[in-house]
C-alpha cells in the first residue's frame, strides 16, 4: 500500500492552475522530498490530500484511505506539523504535547516524545512564549508525533532555522524514518531534504518535473563539470571526440566544455592549441545537485520538461 498515491490531481484557482494533472507515489516507510520554488502548488496539493480544499480533478488516497470520503480515518492516522506561529504562548511545551495527546485520545507518556524531539524536562516546563524558533519547531514536531503516525506531512519543516537547527530537525526526521515512519517533506530548499530523502519530486509551477533517487538526481548532474577556454580565434575542432567529453558549444570566444573525467581537462587544451588556436583563459564549474534543481525549476531543463508535458 502507497502512503500517498495522486492520479491526475489537477487544483485551479480561477485562472491559475495550482497543481496540474500530479500522479505521485510515495511508498510506505519512505522519506520524499516534494521540492519545488515558491507558489509551485506544494501547500496546495498537501491541502488536498487532508481534504482542506477539494481538487477540481483527479483522486487521491493517503495510506490507502480516499483522500476526499475517508478523511477522518486519514486524520488519525497521520500526523501534520502544525503552524509553530499557533502554539499557546502561556502554556508549557509539555501542556502542548498532553493537549494533543487528549486530543488524538491516545495514552502516550509526553515526556517520552519531548525527549525524541530532543526538549529538556526544564523546557518543558516553560512556557512556549519564551521558546526560541528551533524549540518551537521541535514543539511543534513533537505534537505531530503524538499518535506513533504512519506517515508525517511536513510542510516546510525548517522554515526560519539557522544551520544548526536545521541540523537537528533533520535528525530527529531522519530518527522518526527509522521507526518505520513515512515522511513527506515539502520544502523550496533542495539542501534541506538531500540529506534525509530516499526519493524526491521536484514540482515547478504547478507540474512534476522530475521525481528521482538523490542518486539518481546525481547520476543526472553527472561527475560532469563544465570548462570554458576563452580563446583568440575559435579553432574548427570537434571536442566531443575527446576521451570524457559529453558536450560542447560555442559562445563568442569561448568554447564550453562539458566532461565527466578531470584527464580530460589537459587533452582539451591540447586539442584547441594543436588546432591552431591560443587559450587565454580557462574557468571550471562542477556541476552540483543545486545547479541541477535551478535547471528544472528555472533553466532549459524545466522548460523542455513542461513542454514535454503538454505534447
Ligand atoms: N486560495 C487560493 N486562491 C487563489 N490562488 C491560490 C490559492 N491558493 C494558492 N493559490 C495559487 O496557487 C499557486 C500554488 O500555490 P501554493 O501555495 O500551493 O504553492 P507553494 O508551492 O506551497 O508555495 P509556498 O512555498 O510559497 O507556500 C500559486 O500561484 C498561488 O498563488
Amino acid at each position: 500500500m502507497a502512503a500517498i498515491q495522486t492520479t491526475g490531481l489537477t487544483k485551479r484557482f480561477g485562472d491559475v492552475v495550482a497543481v496540474r494533472d500530479l500522479n505521485l507515489q510515495v511508498n510506505e516507510g519512505e522519506v520524499f522530498g516534494f521540492l519545488g520554488p515558491n507558489g509551485c502548488g506544494k501547500s496546495t496539493t498537501i491541502n488536498m490530500l487532508m481534504d482542506y480544499i477539494r481538487p477540481t480533478d483527479g483522486t487521491a488516497t493517503v495510506l490507502g484511505y480516499d483522500a476526499q470520503n475517508e478523511t477522518q480515518a486519514i486524520h488519525e492516522r497521520i500526523g501534520i506539523l502544525p503552524d509553530a506561529t499557533d502554539l499557546y504562548g502561556r502554556l508549557s511545551g509539555r501542556k502542548h504535547i498532553q493537549f494533543a495527546i487528549d486530543s488524538k485520545g491516545t495514552n502516550e507518556d509526553a515526556d517520552e516524545i519531548l525527549e525524541r524531539v530532543g526538549l529538556s524536562a526544564d523546557d518543558a516546563s516553560r512556557s512556549a512564549g519564551g521558546y526560541s524558533k528551533g524549540m518551537r519547531q521541535r514543539l511543534v514536531l513533537g505534537m505531530a508525533l503524538v499518535g506513533d503516525p504512519d506517515l508525517l506531512i511536513l510542510d516546510e519543516p525548517s522554515s526560519g532555522l539557522d544551520p544548526h537547527g536545521v541540523r537537528e530537525m533533520r535528525q530527529i526526521i531522519q530518527r522518526e524514518a527509522d521507526r518505520g515512519t513515512a515522511v513527506f517533506f515539502s520544502s523550496h530548499i533542495l539542501s534541506q531534504v538531500e540529506a534525509v530523502c530516499d526519493r524526491v519530486a521536484i514540482m515547478n509551477k504547478g507540474q512534476l518535473v522530475t521525481v528521482d533517487t538523490i542518486d539518481g538526481l546525481r547520476d543526472a548532474v553527472g561527475t560532469g563539470a563544465t570548462m570554458v577556454l576563452t580563446v583568440d580565434t575559435v579553432p574548427n575542432v570537434e571536442l566531443t571526440s575527446v576521451e570524457g567529453v559529453s558536450d560542447m558549444s560555442i559562445d563568442g570566444n569561448e568554447i564550453h566544455v562539458t566532461y565527466s573525467d578531470a584527464s580530460s581537462k589537459a587533452k582539451v587544451i591540447n586539442a584547441v592549441e594543436q588546432a591552431g588556436a591560443t587559450v587565454a583563459d580557462i574557468r571550471t564549474k562542477e556541476s552540483s545537485l543545486e545547479d541541477l534543481f535551478e535547471a528544472y525549476t528555472t533553466g532549459s531543463q524545466g522548460q523542455r520538461i513542461e513542454s514535454e508535458a503538454q505534447a
